[in-house]
Parts: structure tokens; C-alpha cells; sequence
């Protein structure tokens, strides 16, 4: 992104700037931490990153594709295609089974489902530990399981990006750990790029980078990750 700015409730009496002009870039197979205080803007940029609202002004590019001028259709489709989100509240379907969950993704392509999409989502499944409870509704699992379950579907259709929005925040330090450690297999293995908003500084250390977002600016550069960037 390039002089990214947002504001919001233009021209109302309580129009703010939350993101005063942003340049990032994130290359390819990269996982860098975000970080900052509360309320600085990190929630807002990854809504950007992620499609999910438009820039007030500047330029955004994902996958090489410029994006601000696109239609709302064209945005699903780039969005349904090349980035995988995890959140704290992590939106799962609490009457379907992890199975299905972890299938929805791959609906938006097929409009059904079918043996090989239950494939996948059971081979998901597995590489999070979670196979005995495939069948389960998501809704009798455990916090961390619940959270496992979304590492899972974000990766069904196996993104080139990753948004994880403070995916750990609300896990015990052993279920955090846990899930850190799936996002960070799906990076070596997939070569995913991966922004990782989080508030707990030893996560963030084993992150290739970090990047703090303060009153709506990047601090500073980060730590010098070793990736060459996109
Ligand atoms: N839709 C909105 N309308 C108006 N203001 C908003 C909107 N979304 C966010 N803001 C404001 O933008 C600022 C940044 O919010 P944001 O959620 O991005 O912060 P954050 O760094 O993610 O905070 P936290 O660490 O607490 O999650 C806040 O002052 C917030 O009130």
C-alpha cells in the first residue's frame, strides 16, 4: 500500500482520520507482526488490506492487482480467492461440525459440496489435531479448538495472504502457542504471507518482522526480515 489514508464519517461533525497515509509493503512467504496500542489503527488496516473497506485515498496492490479501482464484485472474487482471515472472534458457525466449517470457503466456488471438499477440509482437519473431532459442532469445542478450527478454514483455499487479527487474544498461553505455531507451519509450508496483529511482544519476536501502528502511522521500519520485498 502506498499513502494509504481512512477516514471515517466524512463530512459529519464527527468525521476522523484514523490512517494518516501508510506505506507498507509485504513480500511474498513473509509473516510480520503488527502492533501498537489500542485504538492506533491496526484493526483498520488489516479491513483495508483485507478488502473488506476501502482507502479514502492512496493505492493498494494484493497479489500485483491494484485494487482501488475495482467494483465491489471484483473485490469479492480477488478477496475469495487470495486472502484467508483468522479473528479473535473467529465467526464459525457454531450449529455446523468442523468439518463443514472448514468447508464453507470452498462453496463460494462450487455452490455444493462434495466428497473431495470433505477431503480437504478432513486433511486440514488433521494437521491441526483435530480429526477425532471433525464431526463435532463447533459450538461443544473449546476455545482453542474453536480457534484451531478457523486456522483450518482460513486455509481451505490455500490464500497467498493471510490476515490473522489478533487470533491468540483470547487463548491461554499453551492454546496460543498452539495456534502461532499452525500459522507459522502454513507460512514455511504454503509460503503464504502472513500480517499477524497481536499485543503479546514474545509472539511478535518470532515473527520475520514487526511493524507498529501509533495514532495511525507506521514507527520506525521493524526489524529488517531478510526477505527481499515484493
Ligand atoms: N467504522 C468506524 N467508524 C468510526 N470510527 C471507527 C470505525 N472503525 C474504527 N474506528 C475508530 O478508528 C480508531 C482505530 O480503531 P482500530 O479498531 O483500527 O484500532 P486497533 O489498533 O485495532 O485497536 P485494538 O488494539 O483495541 O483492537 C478507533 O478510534 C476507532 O474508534
Amino acid at each position: 500500500m502506498r499513502g494509504v489514508r481512512k477516514a471515517f464519517n466524512i463530512g459529519m461533525p464527527n468525521e476522523a482520520e484514523v490512517l494518516h497515509g501508510i506505506d507498507l509493503s509485504l513480500a511474498r512467504g513473509e509473516f510480520c507482526a503488527v502492533m501498537g496500542p489500542s485504538g492506533s489503527g491496526k484493526s483498520t488496516l488489516l479491513n483495508i488490506v483485507g478488502l473488506l473497506d476501502r482507502p479514502s485515498s492512496g493505492s493498494l496492490r494484493i497479489c500485483g492487482e491494484e485494487t482501488t479501482q475495482l467494483d465491489d464484485h471484483a473485490l469479492t472474487r480477488l478477496r475469495g480467492h487470495s486472502i484467508g482471515f483468522v479473528f479473535q472472534y473467529h465467526n464459525l458457525l457454531s450449529a455446523f461440525t468442523a468439518l463443514e466449517n472448514v468447508m464453507m470457503p470452498m462453496l463460494g466456488d462450487a455452490g455444493f459440496f462434495n466428497d473431495r471438499m470433505a477431503e480437504r477440509a478432513a486433511d486440514l482437519l488433521g494437521r491441526v489435531g483435530l480429526s477425532r473431532w471433525q464431526d463435532s459442532r463447533v459450538g461443544q469445542l473449546s476455545g482453542g479448538q474453536q480457534q484451531r478450527v478457523a486456522v483450518a478454514r482460513s486455509l481451505a483455499m490455500k490464500p497467498p495472504l493471510l490476515l490473522a487479527d489478533e487470533p491468540t487474544g483470547n487463548l491461554d498461553t499453551q492454546a496460543a502457542d498452539a495456534v502461532f505455531d499452525l500459522l507459522r507451519q502454513a507460512n514455511r509450508d504454503s509460503g503464504m504471507a502472513i500480517l499477524f496483529v497481536t499485543h503479546n511482544p514474545a509472539l511478535a519476536a518470532r515473527c520475520d518482522r514487526t511493524i507498529r501502528v501509533v495514532d495511525g502511522m507506521l514507527a520506525g521500519a521493524g526489524q529488517a526480515s531478510g526477505v527481499p520485498q515484493a
